[in-house]
């Protein structure tokens, strides 16, 4: 995964260190967006400390494929067991991020942006992420599943998003997910279109700790701790 990526991290070798970059991702995306909202919508399970540290990189699918395309591709395996897409030009021809196989984050919390943009034509078809059963019962605690899900016979595979440009998905790292196959639109083959481009946001504890067990009902961060954290000291009264 990631092989035309990149890290943003001041502190990485290697990695996109522009400072305006990085401020904007810490500054407004996870303060102020991936923190609280992560908080409002798993009170179960991100608590205080479980999500202070983040890391942020972008990925990039390549789905132009076949004898159509300006480059002939062809499907390889990757060590991983995962499927890429390489440009014959030789046996060591670049390969491409083609889907990415099922899997769970090293995050507690992970956003996941589309940065397309739909007027320089960057357009694909197919990559929708999908999503596994919501990890109700990885065993801890106890299984709070709603009991008629099961009755219904509902399968294991919950459902597929579609990225449109601009859209943002937000789920648990525990979460167990993967993207389907990309390709280039019909009718535009021997475009540069067929590419997808995301920004990745990964929030842990600190030292890349991820929580695991759920918290209880009595445990869970108040509205004050989500937006402030807990450790605040300054007195907050609402309306004001
Ligand atoms: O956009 C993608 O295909 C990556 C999906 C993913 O692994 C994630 O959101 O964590
Ligand atoms: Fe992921």
């Amino acid at each position: 995964m990631n092989r035309h990526g990149v890290i943003v991290d001041t502190n990485v070798y290697g990695a996109v260190s522009m400072k305006s970059l990085t401020a904007l991702i810490e500054g407004q995306i996870v303060d102020r967006i991936v923190r609280p909202v992560g908080r409002m919508l798993f009170p179960d399970r991100i608590g205080c400390g479980d999500d202070v540290e983040y890391f942020a990189f972008t990925i990039r699918y390549d789905g132009g494929v076949g004898e159509e395309h300006h480059v002939d591709r062809d499907i390889r395996v990757d060590g991983n067991g995962e499927r890429i897409a390489c440009d014959v030009i030789d046996v060591d021809g670049p390969c491409h991020d083609f889907e990415l196989k099922e899997h769970r984050d090293a995050s507690i919390v992970t956003l996941n942006i589309n940065l397309n943009l739909p007027e320089k034509g960057e357009r694909y078809d197919g990559s929708e992420v999908f999503f596994r059963e919501f990890p109700w019962n990885d065993g801890h605690g106890k299984d709070r599943r709603d009991p008629s899900i099961h009755e219904k016979g509902r399968g294991n595979d919950v459902g597929t998003v579609r990225f449109s440009p601009g859209m943002a998905i937000i789920h648990l790292g525990a979460h167990r997910h993967g993207s389907l196959p990309i390709s280039t639109p019909p009718g535009e083959k021997g475009t540069d279109n067929g590419k997808r481009y995301n920004l990745v946001i990964w929030l842990f504890g600190a030292d890349g700790d991820v929580r695991i067990a759920p918290y209880e009902k009595d445990d869970h961060m108040n509205v004050m701790q989500r937006w402030h954290g807990c450790n605040h000291t300054k007195e907050y009264v609402f309306g004001l």
